[in-house]
């Protein structure tokens, strides 16, 4: 049966758990592909060059973007941030799905994007803003000021929620997993329904008597 990789769309207020839940999926499904994105922002401590980000300068960026080469890219807290558009395309020719992580920004642009294929949009809100907060300084990776600025731009975040195929509270993490688990599956017998299943059902018809 001929398909098309699915492109996944996760997106969240900074400290919503969205790293943690695509981390838990892919460890889930290891023929998910994870679109690792380029940014100018700074590494924290703990992250890889090529497996978290792929960690660039504003100049290398915009060359990029120039060349291209991005499927969707975007301003988020003062750095640029950008889906690299090559691993995309050959994880959908493969038919292999792609998992992104992106702002509402991006969510947009993939699914304006010319590449087609069958898009789901993920959205996950925390339980409350104390708890959003509290989130952002138990992972202990930013400093005040960052953690300050991001729950300031959180709402404006949030107000995009309506735009998403799926909106998940994240309270319960094994739950909001579980959840996301049961949205791919429904999803992927969506896209090979779609994909041809049709050829096989005539075939089966005609195979009665
Ligand atoms: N548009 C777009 N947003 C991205 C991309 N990569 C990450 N982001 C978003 O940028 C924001 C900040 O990401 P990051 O600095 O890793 O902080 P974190 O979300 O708190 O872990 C988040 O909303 C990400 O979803 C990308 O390639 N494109
Ligand atoms: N359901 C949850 N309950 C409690 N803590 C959570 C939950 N989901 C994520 N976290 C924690 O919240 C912090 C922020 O999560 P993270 O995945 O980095 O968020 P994001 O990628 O959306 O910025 C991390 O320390 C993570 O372990």
């Amino acid at each position: 049966m001929e398909r098309t990789g699915l492109l996944i769309i996760l997106s969240s207020p900074s400290g919503a758990g969205k790293s943690t839940l695509a981390r838990r999926l892919m460890q889930w499904d290891d023929s998910l592909s994870f679109s690792v994105s380029a940014t100018t922002r700074p590494p924290r401590p703990g992250e890889l060059d090529g497996q978290h980000y792929h960690f660039t300068t504003p100049a290398e960026f915009r060359d990029q973007v120039a060349g291209d080469q991005m499927l969707e890219h975007a301003e988020v807290f003062g750095n640029l941030y950008g889906s690299p558009r090559a691993p995309v395309e050959i994880a959908m020719r493969a038919g292999r799905d792609t998992l992104f992580d992106v702002d509402w920004q991006g969510g947009q642009q993939i699914r304006a994007s010319a590449l087609g294929g069958h898009v789901v949009s993920i959205f996950v809100l925390p339980p409350s803003l104390p708890e959003l907060e509290r989130r952002l300084r138990s992972r202990g990776q930013d400093s005040d000021e960052v953690i300050v600025g991001r729950m300031a731009k959180s709402r404006a975040e949030i107000s995009h929620w309506a735009e998403y195929d799926y909106v998940l509270v994240n309270d319960d993490l094994d739950q909001t997993e579980a959840d996301l688990r049961a949205i791919l599956t429904a999803e992927r017998l969506r896209r090979d329904r779609c994909a041809g299943l049709g050829a096989f059902v005539k075939q089966l018809m005609e195979g009665q008597e």
